[in-house]
């Protein structure tokens, strides 16, 4: 069977020096989620871990963007640690792919992957469109998605740029494919972790029911995909504690999330077709970039 954890490690531009694979965490369903042991509020906040936002590491370069119409999040990460500097953005929007593009090159990084964490359905990914602009670039997605992509990650894949990587973590349930991109687990690497989670976990919110974002580490910072209200990061044992969804009883979590009354996204009907084939929507775009 084709390994596709091997195949991303041989596209980084960098093999990694011998490290210890981390086990994929396992899922946590609402139910156990209900079960887990979690600090209380005082015992959070008196606890020993970090919950500053400190310098994350000597080696990652690391910016949050903001795309204002979809209030989504791209991230830019990069080791510039390594001679060729290489990047990633996780979520790219297609009206600020020049932006982050920019950036790119301003900051003299090499950019290697345009990463999804899931096919978003209130905007157009700008992955698709970052290819035909830098054909380098290879496109990534999660299996489960049954989306177009370059490159599919499985959970528990790492994704390298450098000597860095991304430990992939199956976080579905917003969409089926949804995935969390943990950065990686070593002295070498972020402290705290840090967790893309996506639309799975928001800050204060969510957009799924199964939270193995929650076996992270407590102080491992929490980056969505979207903020609606002006937060930017937040961390897990914040989330375990503060989240209003979440520190409920199974029946109280069904019947908000039953009730959350969402709008129907302005963007869906273009969107979801349109990001199952990285965003693009032209056919001869298609075939040349997907
Ligand atoms: N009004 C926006 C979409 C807002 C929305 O539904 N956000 C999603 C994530 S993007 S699909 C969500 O899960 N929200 C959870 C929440 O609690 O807000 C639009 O029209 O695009």
């Amino acid at each position: 069977m084709f390994n596709q954890l091997r195949f991303i490690r041989a596209v980084s531009f960098l093999s990694p020096s011998s490290r210890s694979k981390s086990a994929a965490a396992p899922s946590i369903s609402i139910e156990k989620l209900q079960n887990c042991i979690r600090p209380t509020r005082s015992q959070w906040l008196t606890g020993s871990s970090s919950y500053t936002t400190s310098s994350h590491s000597s080696k990652l370069l690391f910016r949050q963007l903001f795309e204002k119409e979809s209030y989504t999040y791209t991230y830019l990460l990069a080791d510039v640690s390594h001679p060729d500097k290489p990047a990633l953005l996780i979520d790219p929007v297609d009206k600020t792919a020049d932006r982050d593009l920019a950036l790119v090159k301003e900051l003299g990084l090499k950019l290697i992957y345009a990463i999804n964490t899931h096919v978003h359905a209130d905007h157009v990914t700008g992955t698709g469109l970052i290819k035909t602009k830098d054909p380098g670039v290879k496109s990534v997605i999660s299996k489960a998605s049954n989306a177009k992509a370059d490159l599919f990650v499985e959970p528990g894949d790492e994704i390298y740029f450098g000597d860095l990587f991304l430990e992939v973590r199956a976080t579905p349930g917003h969409t089926v494919g949804c995935v969390t991109y943990v950065t990686g687990e070593g002295s070498d690497q972020p402290q705290p972790r840090m967790a893309f989670t996506g639309d799975a976990l928001l800050i204060r919110g969510c957009g799924r029911t199964d939270f193995q974002i929650f076996t992270l580490p407590e102080d491992t910072f929490v980056y969505p995909a979207h903020d609606y209200k002006g937060f930017t990061v937040s961390t897990v044992g914040e989330e375990m504690v503060y989240n209003p969804r979440l520190t409920t009883d199974q029946e109280t979590f069904k019947d908000i999330m039953g009730n959350l009354k969402l709008a129907y996204p302005k963007m869906i009907d273009i969107a979801l077709p349109a990001n199952k084939v990285c965003g693009l929507q032209d056919v001869d775009a298609i075939a040349k970039a997907c």
